[in-house]
């Protein structure tokens, strides 16, 4: 686990509460916070900043940035934010850890990307790939040989059996179950309490149980 003595979270909502905890947890601190919109501070003594420019200006007012981590502290179906903020980061020479939380089950066996954030009790089993950016909510359970890719995010409770397959952006909601072997496409959003038992292609929404389609993702 990285050195998480100075870490900045681009996202000022509840899910930067819930990444503050994990980082205190694992001994390190949060020192900035950053939003795209004007917000008060989530967490206290810990200011906020506004936007890009609000980001340089924190940046050219550390008289080192080596040692500064950065995560994207924003939840729902918004991959693609995620992996934006982690490339703003990058140009800035910031690092992007893997963040844990301790209770979290993670196979020896499994790989997994930068700025990935597992939260508590979420379960990584046996020769599993997990992409940059995603998130595994609190009791999400990934089982052997999953293969998932950037910013897929798995709400809190969700499963995928073994061998399941998703791409890029993925949102798994609440309770959703994904029996294995199946594939999902890219952009795709599967409901809270799902039961999905065949393929969904890339951009569509399904819900139920048996999953069915609903519509299209409109953001994808
Ligand atoms: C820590 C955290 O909180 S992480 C975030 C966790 N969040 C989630 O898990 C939320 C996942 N999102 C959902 O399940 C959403 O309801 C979606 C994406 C499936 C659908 O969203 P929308 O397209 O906005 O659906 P909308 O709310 O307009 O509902 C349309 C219809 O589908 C039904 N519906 C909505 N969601 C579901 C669902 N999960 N399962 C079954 N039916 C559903 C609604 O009851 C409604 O039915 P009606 O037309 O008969 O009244």
């Amino acid at each position: 686990m990285a050195e998480l003595d100075r870490v900045i979270l681009w996202g000022c909502a509840g899910h930067a509460k819930v990444l503050a905890e994990i980082i205190s947890l694992r001994g390190g601190k949060v020192v900035a916070l950053f939003d795209n919109a004007e917000v008060e501070s989530v967490l206290h003594d810990i200011p906020v900043y506004k936007g890009e420019a609000g980001f340089r200006q924190w940046i050219y007012s550390q008289e080192v940035l080596h040692g500064v981590m950065g995560l994207a502290a924003i939840g729902g179906a918004r991959g693609r934010d995620r992996l934006g903020i982690h490339a703003l980061f990058r140009n800035y020479g910031i690092e992007i850890p893997v963040l844990a939380h301790p209770s979290a089950v993670i196979s020896d066996s499994a790989k997994v990307g930068c700025g990935t954030q597992i939260l508590a009790l979420a379960n990584v089993a046996a020769d599993t790939t997990i992409g940059e950016a995603c998130i595994l909510n609190h009791r999400a359970s990934v089982d052997h040989e999953c293969v998932i890719g950037n910013g897929v995010h798995l709400a809190p409770g969700s499963t995928l059996c073994g061998c399941v397959r998703l791409g890029d952006n993925v949102f798994v909601g609440a309770g959703a179950i994904i029996l294995p072997r199946l594939s999902i496409g890219e952009d795709a959003i599967v409901g809270a309490g799902a039961v999905v038992t065949r393929d969904v292609p890339a951009g569509v929404v399904v819900s139920g149980n048996p999953a069915r389609p609903m519509r299209k993702n409109v953001r994808a």
